[in-house]
Parts: C-alpha cells; sequence; structure tokens
C-alpha cells in the first residue's frame, strides 16, 4: 500500500512561506520584464478603480447640487470611461503573462525531470513514484497558477489598499480611523490562518501523491490486482486515503471559511460604523455629500482587494508548500559525474579485465546494526573471461552487479575496469563500456527497435539485426510492424521471455566491453536458451561478463564460476570443480531446498581460492 511520505517533509509550520516562495526567483527571471510590466499594469487599473469615487464626489458635490445636466453627462461618461479603460488594463495584464508563465512552468518541469534522471538509485529507492508524480504534476500547475494570479494581485491589491488608505484619510480623517480600526484584528487573525493552514496544505499536497502512488500501482499491477480477486481491498485502500484527503480539504475548507467570514465581516462592520458617523456629520453640515459619497464608493471599491487578502494568503500557502516540495527533490545531491575522492586511483598497471577490490556494500536505507550485504568481495574476472555469479537467493549478486555501473556506491573497496576504478571514471564512459541486463526486463513505450537501440549511441540497423540474433528475438519479425512495433506501457504486451530477449538484445547491441548479466535467461525454456546460449557465446568471446545465474545451464556458458556467501567470493572455479568441491554449490546447483547455515560454513572450508 502507498502510503509513505516524502522522506524528507519538514514541518510546514517551521518554515517561512515567503522564504520558500523567494526560492522561485530563478525560475521568474527569464519572464521578470513582462511579470512587472502585467503588475504595473494591474497597478494601473486597480487604481483607475479608485478614481471612480473621487468623479463621484465631483459630480454630487458640483452638477448635481449646481443642477448643472451637462455637467452630469460629463461625469457619467467619465465613469463609464474609466470603467473601459480598467476593463481593458486587466485583459492586457492576463495577455502578458499567459506565454512566459506557461514557459516558466515548462522549464520547472524540466530541471524537476532532469534531476530525477540523474538522482541515484538510492534516492528513488526511498521515494514513492507517486509523490514525485505529484510533484511534477500538481504542484507545478500549482505554482503556475500562483504566478499568474495571486502573486500579482497581492502585490496590486496591497499597493491599491495602501493608496486608497490614503485616499480615505485625505477625505476625511476621522471617517478614514474608523475604516482601519479593524486593520489589526485582521493582521492578527491572518497570522493565525496562515500558521494552521500551512500544516494542512502541506499534509493534503503529501495524501494526493500518497494516492497517486496507489493509483500508479494498481494500474501498472492490474494483473496481481486482477488475478487475486484484490480489486476489493485495493478500492478500499483507496476509499481510505481518499477519506483521509477529504477530511483534508474538508479541514482545509473550514479555515478558508473562517477566514474568509472575518475578512468580511469586520470591514462590513467598519464601513457600517463610518456610513453612520458620516451621515450624522453630513446631516450637521460638518461633512459634504459628495465627501460622504466619495468615502463610502472609495470603502466599497477597497472591499474586493481587502476580501482577496484571505483567499490569496491560501494560495500563497499552497504554492510555498508546493515550491518546498519541489526543492526537495532539487535538493538532493546528484550522482557525481566522477568522483575526485581520494582513493579513486587507478589499479595495478597493466591488469586488464573487471576487479573487484575488498568491495564492501550496506544499503543507506538499512538498519545500523545490520550487517552490510558484501562484507569483502575480491574476485579478478580476466579480459574476455565470463565468470558466473553464483549464490543463495538474497546472497547479494544483483547488488554486486550494480556496483560495476555505479547504480550504488561502495561502502568501501573498488571496482577496476582495465585497472581504471570506476569511481575515477565520467560516468558517460563508464556507460559506454558497460552494458547490463537486469533479472526485470524493463521495457518503454517505444518501438521494440527504439527499445534496443538504447543500449548504444548511435547503433543502426545493421547493430539491430545482429543483437535480435543474438538473444534469439526472431519472434519480432513476427510483430504487426516487426521491429517498429509499438511494445506497450512497459512492454507488457509482449511475454516475459521475450521483453527478457529485448533486454538482452539492448544490452550486446553496442558490443560492449563489458557485459553484466543479472539472471538474463530465467524466463526462456530449456530449448531457446540453449540458442541464445550458443549466440552469446559468440558475443562473449572479446567481452569480460559477469553473469548471474541460478541454473546449471546458464552457468555452463561462462569459463569460471564464484560462489558469493555471506558477503563473500567463497570459491572460484569451473563448474566441474565446484561441483566437486563445493557442498554449498552442490546444493545451489542440484535446487535442493534445506538450511543453508551448516552448508554454507561447510562450503567455506572447502575451496577459498586467492581470488585477488
Ligand atoms: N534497496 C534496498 N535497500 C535495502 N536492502 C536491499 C535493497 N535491495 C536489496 N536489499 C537487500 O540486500 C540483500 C541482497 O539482495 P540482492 O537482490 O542483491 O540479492 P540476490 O542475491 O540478487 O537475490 P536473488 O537471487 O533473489 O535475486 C537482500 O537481503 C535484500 O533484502
Amino acid at each position: 500500500m502507498a502510503t509513505s511520505h516524502s522522506p524528507t517533509a519538514p514541518q510546514a509550520a517551521k518554515r517561512s512561506a515567503v522564504r520558500s516562495l523567494l526560492r522561485l526567483w530563478p525560475y521568474l527571471r527569464p519572464v521578470r520584464g513582462r511579470i512587472g510590466t502585467a503588475a504595473g499594469v494591474a497597478v494601473a487599473a486597480s487604481l483607475l478603480s479608485l478614481l471612480i469615487p473621487l468623479v463621484l464626489k465631483w459630480l454630487v458635490d458640483g452638477p448635481v447640487a449646481d443642477g448643472d445636466p451637462d455637467g452630469v453627462w460629463l461625469g457619467a461618461l467619465a465613469v463609464l470611461l474609466l470603467g473601459i479603460a480598467e476593463a481593458v488594463l486587466f485583459g492586457l495584464r492576463r495577455w502578458l503573462v499567459a506565454r512566459p508563465l506557461a514557459s516558466v512552468e515548462a522549464s520547472m518541469r524540466g530541471a524537476l525531470y532532469a534531476r530525477m534522471q540523474r538522482l541515484p538509485i538510492a534516492f528513488h529507492d526511498r521515494w514513492a513514484s507517486g509523490q514525485l508524480l505529484s510533484r511534477a504534476t500538481t504542484d507545478l500547475s500549482l505554482i503556475r497558477l500562483f504566478f499568474a494570479f495571486p502573486m500579482t494581485f497581492l502585490f496590486v491589491n496591497g499597493v491599491t489598499i495602501l493608496i486608497g488608505c490614503v485616499l480615505l484619510l485625505m477625505q476625511d480623517w476621522v471617517l478614514g480611523l474608523v475604516l482601519l480600526a479593524p486593520a489589526i484584528p485582521l493582521v492578527v487573525a491572518s497570522s493565525m490562518f496562515e500558521t494552521r493552514y500551512s500544516t494542512v496544505a502541506r499534509r493534503a499536497q503529501d495524501q494526493v501523491g500518497d494516492l497517486t502512488t496507489l493509483v500508479e500501482e494498481s494500474v501498472l499491477g492490474i494483473r496481481v490486482v486482477k488475478g487475486f480477486g484484490r480489486h476489493r481491498s485495493q478500492a478500499e485502500t483507496f476509499r481510505a486515503l481518499a477519506g483521509r484527503l477529504r477530511s483534508t480539504e474538508l479541514r482545509k475548507a473550514k479555515l478558508l471559511a473562517w477566514i474568509w467570514t472575518v475578512i468580511t465581516f469586520v470591514p462590513e462592520l467598519a464601513i457600517g460604523a463610518a456610513l453612520v458617523l458620516g451621515s450624522l456629520r453630513v446631516a450637521d453640515g460638518g461633512l459634504s455629500a459628495g465627501t460622504l459619497v466619495a468615502f463610502l464608493s472609495l470603502a466599497l471599491a477597497l472591499r474586493w482587494p481587502v476580501e482577496s487578502i484571505g483567499f490569496l494568503l491560501a494560495i500563497s500557502q499552497d504554492t510555498a508548500t508546493a515550491a518546498d516540495r519541489f526543492f526537495e527533490v532539487m535538493d538532493e545531491a546528484e550522482e557525481d559525474a566522477q568522483d575526485t575522492a581520494a582513493g579513486a586511483a587507478a589499479g595495478p598497471e597493466g591488469e586488464g579485465g573487471l576487479r573487484f577490490d575488498n568491495v564492501v556494500f550496506r544499503y543507506p536505507d538499512a538498519p545500523a546494526d545490520a550487517p552490510p550485504v558484501l562484507a569483502s568481495v575480491d574476485l579478478h574476472i580476466r579480459p574476455g573471461e565470463t565468470m558466473a555469479l553464483v549464490g543463495a537467493t538474497g546472497s547479494g549478486k544483483t547488488t554486486l552487479t550494480a556496483l560495476v555501473s555505479r547504480l550504488h556506491e561502495l561502502s568501501a573497496g573498488r571496482v577496476l575496469l582495465d585497472g581504471e576504478d570506476v569511481t575515477a571514471m565520467e560516468r558517460e564512459k563508464l556507460r559506454s563500456l558497460v552494458a547490463v541486463a537486469f533479472e526485470e526486463p524493463t521495457l518503454f513505450s517505444a518501438t521494440v527497435a527504439e527499445n534496443v537501440l538504447m543500449g548504444a549511441e548511435g547503433a543502426g540497423e545493421a547493430e539491430l539485426r545482429r543483437a535480435l540474433e543474438v538473444a534469439q528475438a526472431g519472434f519480432v519479425h513476427d510483430l504487426p510492424q516487426g521491429a517498429a512495433t509499438e511494445v506497450g506501457e512497459q512492454g507488457l504486451s509482449l511475454s516475459g521471455g521475450q521483453r527478457q530477449r529485448l533486454a538482452l538484445a539492448r544490452a550486446v547491441v553496442g558490443q560492449p566491453a563489458f557485459l553484466v548479466l543479472d539472471d538474463p535467461l530465467s524466463a526462456l525454456d530449456v530449448h531457446t536458451e540453449a540458442l541464445v546460449e550458443a549466440a552469446l557465446r559468440e558475443v562473449l568471446r572479446d567481452t569480460t561478463a559477469l553473469v548471474v545465474a541460478h541454473r546449471p545451464s546458464t552457468v555452463l556458458l561462462a569459463d569460471r564460476v564464484a560462489l558469493l556467501s555471506g558477503g563473500r567470493i567463497t570459491a572460484v572455479g569451473t563448474h566441474q570443480e565446484l561441483l566437486r568441491e563445493s557442498v554449498e554449490y552442490a546444493w545451489l546447483m542440484s535446487g535442493a531446498e534445506s538450511g543453508t547455515a551448516e552448508v554454507a560454513g561447510a562450503a567455506g572450508g572447502v575451496r577459498t581460492e586467492g581470488v585477488r
């Protein structure tokens, strides 16, 4: 079930929303000219609306009081023109921001995607995919929405309220102070709202991520869900998560309703008080009717800017949370293109092949007291040699193979390719030297050819044909469009064995110097496996290869076999030698099921070849 939050979710209440929003500035900087112009246009439009009450004052105290119809028509025309100008300017603002903000969102999304690609496997092991997906979609859309509307209007409405207050005080300072009195309780209420809302906003956005993970897993795992009749329990899990999200959204709505009520009601009270006081003063002759009309019109014109503050603060909080979530990924340390750490020196001069030199590895998220998966691995695979790697399930074979192409970083020790430490090598060079086929053959929503050619930069039709031949993937020619057939999401339209053969073709297409195969033939029938092996032997002649094997038929592909046990290589030799000399190896190859402790102990004593 997908209920994990992003691992680094901070306490929302402890962070500053302003600081989070300011971190978005680098993405906004390229379009700052347009955004600034749009904000200026919006301020102008908003200030025009404040001119209308002043025209009304002139109208009431002048032409209306004097009974001058021409003056009244002139005043009405001025009000109409001001209204039209305001509408046109707001339209212009929207036109100014639409295009640049779409490009800001695209560049942020591009940066996030690129970062996710460059982050180490350890990061992806920790993070639920739905949490990343929701950051790349809903969070970024929210940020664009904030740039388009609330960001500008926080500024525009702030300026409008400030200038409006000055105009109110200029009309009549006593009435002005009556109207401004609620500012203090409003600021206190807004700050209380902000603290509470930020916590709930963070919770809601994380819950969207959890929900996304669940939907994604259910869709990808639809065969398991249906096969085991788990749709009801999956639906219940979904309902529970959706229910939690609903409660959180309701909590948000309650907080919004509360602040909205306060922000609407308190100024209304102040306007009412000003109306009563102002009317009394007009009756006393202490205030002109035109000034009272202007004052009240100004107060009403400021209603929307004031009322919108609650709503704008809420979106700003949502956006600050979205920005935090975005930067949680962006702040993660990328894989280095290469490692300049001390100790990343080249190995013994002139030594070729693949060498594991006292390799120690512990998963970063493993409990502190757990022993390392690889305690001390020493193994040398000679140039052009094929070494099979055999070990009990969970002994660390996949982990060891992943270290060759630096999918994980070593805890200690070295991995050397033709004498060169992989940590001192440019990743690009490393990728061109080493090709990998994993136990789980992952394919992408692309054509067969695109999936295979992914394995080598610049490979063409001839290489594709050869790779498909080696992998015994003749079935490709029977597909509706041959190698141009789309394989569907994750290649699920193909059988497991077909996917494995395409993954193998992808590994061999570039004729790599080093080939790492993690049990690449497990889904094939014995006849197809024999054919693939015969073809692979041709390929492996010039390639130094490490092949994880579970079955004797795969082991026979290799020149020698290494046995991984207890985090170490405990024996190396030919298949026949190990069958004779290692009890554990013989047991593993026989497929017998029994306790392993004593067998492993016995095996350790059989032969611990000088593998260095
Ligand atoms: N991402 C991870 N985080 C923590 N522990 C892990 C992780 N991946 C694997 N492990 C642990 O490391 C150990 C070795 O796993 P690995 O997949 O390398 O074994 P294996 O020999 O390839 O097994 P199999 O033959 O079943 O494929 C296991 O105990 C496993 O639980």
